[in-house]
């Protein structure tokens, strides 16, 4: 773990989103503990996205709480499935994220290029982001985030756009992080992904979370049949 002061777990006690009159999620208790990647499953309007971005706060739930155990601020970090890149380098894109973090001028230019060459982006550090392809704008993304020294980094579908060697390469960085301590909570509804990725899987279906299981256990006996039938292919929304 990085940094002296953990922000995890973070607590999620009962958390809904209500919104017209509908429950978008209900009743959500999880924790979320140092360590393993989390990878949240479920099918298609299952509700992974609106959790992970009431996790890193870009949403508020109607009721119910969502507590880090410490300051988390820009200690947490969060990858979208199109990542908002500037039209910019791609170098210039990371300086801009370093310097909206904070970090003193006279580190980012460093800090950007460690994290490039980090991730074998060195060779498109000068091309504007906009016009690499999909997979160098996720991977790009991920780098930028990963500069800012994150405890937690969310990331929501970040391979949904990929071809399978960006989507392997995006794998590769992710399994990278997540050793070098960066707690990982993703969402996907990709299985053989989760399966390579997964330290636990929070399964979602209907906006409820149904069963927060170690991977290994989920894939051999889900604890739910919504989980067994998403796991057959039976399951579609
Ligand atoms: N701002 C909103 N207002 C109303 N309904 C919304 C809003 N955002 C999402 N929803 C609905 O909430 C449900 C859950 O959405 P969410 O994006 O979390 O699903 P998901 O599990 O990530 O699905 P997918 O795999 O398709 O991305 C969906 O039915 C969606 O249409």
């Amino acid at each position: 773990m990085r940094g002296p002061l953990s922000i995890l777990p973070l607590r999620c006690r009962s958390v809904g989103l209500n919104v017209r009159g509908r429950d978008l999620l209900k009743d959500v208790t999880a924790d979320l503990m140092p360590g393993v990647p989390s990878m949240i499953m479920g099918p298609n309007g299952a509700g992974k996205s609106l959790f992970l971005r009431i996790c890193h706060g870009l949403l508020q739930p109607t009721s119910g709480s969502v507590e880090w155990s410490g300051p988390a601020g820009r200690a947490q970090a969060m990858v979208l499935q199109r990542p908002v890149l500037l039209r910019r380098s791609a170098r210039a894109n990371v300086i801009h994220a370093l310097a909206l973090a904070g970090a003193p001028r006279s580190e980012r230019g460093a800090r950007a290029d460690a994290a490039l060459e980090r991730f074998g982006l060195g060779a498109i550090a000068a091309r504007p982001a906009r016009l690499l392809s999909g997979g160098e704008q996720q991977r790009l993304a991920i780098a930028r985030a990963w500069a800012l020294n994150p405890q937690v980094l969310f990331l929501d579908e970040p391979t949904s756009a990929l071809d399978p060697s960006g989507t392997r390469a995006v794998e590769e960085m992710i399994t990278v992080i997540a050793r070098e301590g960066v707690k990982i909570v993703m969402a996907t509804h990709d299985l053989g992904q989760a399966r390579r990725l997964a330290g636990e899987v929070l399964f979602f279906h209907g906006g409820r979370l149904r069963e927060q299981t170690p991977a290994p256990a989920f894939f051999e006996k889900p604890q739910t049949p919504e989980a067994a039938a998403f796991l057959n292919g039976d399951l579609l929304w």
